[in-house]
């Protein structure tokens, strides 16, 4: 794992933009389309807006929430929402979103849809990850329903997954399709989750799922 410490937010936002714009930009030289994978929750907003003001051939690039929450797309918690509003806008709007959310009442109903749809754009050019003071990282929650099949090296592509005091289901990029990215960051902020990634390190995926990805991640801070 690389750790790199910021003095503030917007230095964060601006050189980890210049970053994923790199590789994007790398990866779009090499031909054909590339696929972003980027989180939902309250962190990664600022990182969006410098992103979507960079010149890239952003129609040759497909997103992809990291994971979704099962609420409809004008609840205040959806990760689609954030997405379009904070992403998908300015140059950015030429991007193609690659749904993780469908109008059904369970992810289950909508799991395969879904799961066709992002199959064959496999796998992640750049991956943007955040992580939860549990060190729960896209949905992969500890305790969660689902969570050893979802960190199973046969996993599927995507899973639904519930946990204890998570308020909806979920669904999630299960952890082959998270190790098999190209780039990956995780975006922290704060004293809390410094401490539990340093616990992370200590622990098993089960206890710290966010472990999956700490060997090929560059791990971005501040407080
Ligand atoms: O629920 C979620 O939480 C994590 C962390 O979110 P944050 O608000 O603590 O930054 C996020 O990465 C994930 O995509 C989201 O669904």
């Amino acid at each position: 794992m690389k750790f790199r410490e910021y003095q503030d937010r917007d230095m964060l936002a601006l050189d980890l933009a210049n970053q994923i714009a790199g590789e994007l930009g790398a990866a779009l030289r090499q031909g054909g389309r590339v696929l972003f994978a980027v989180p939902g929750g309250t962190s990664p907003g600022p990182i969006f807006d410098v992103l979507s003001d960079v010149a890239l051939d952003w129609s040759r690039v497909d997103v992809v929430l990291t994971d979704e929450r099962w609420v409809p797309e004008d609840d205040p918690r959806s990760n689609t929402a954030l997405v379009r509003k904070r992403l998908l806008t300015g140059k950015a709007a030429a991007a193609s979103l690659l749904p993780l959310r469908a109008d059904s009442d369970t992810p289950e109903e909508a799991l395969d849809a879904l799961a066709a749809g992002l199959k064959d754009h496999l796998p992640i050019s750049v991956l943007l990850l955040g992580m939860g003071d549990d060190m729960h990282t896209a949905s992969l929650f500890p305790g969660a329903d689902r969570l050893a099949d979802a960190l199973a090296s046969d996993a599927p592509v995507l899973m639904p997954m519930r946990a204890p005091g998570v308020p909806e289901p979920r669904i999630t990029l299960t952890a082959p399709v998270l190790g098999g990215a190209m780039a990956t960051h995780l975006l922290i902020f704060g004293p809390a989750k410094r401490a539990a990634l340093q616990q992370a390190e200590r622990l098993t995926p089960e206890e710290a799922p966010v472990s999956v990805v700490l060997d090929q991640a560059t791990v971005h801070w501040c407080d």
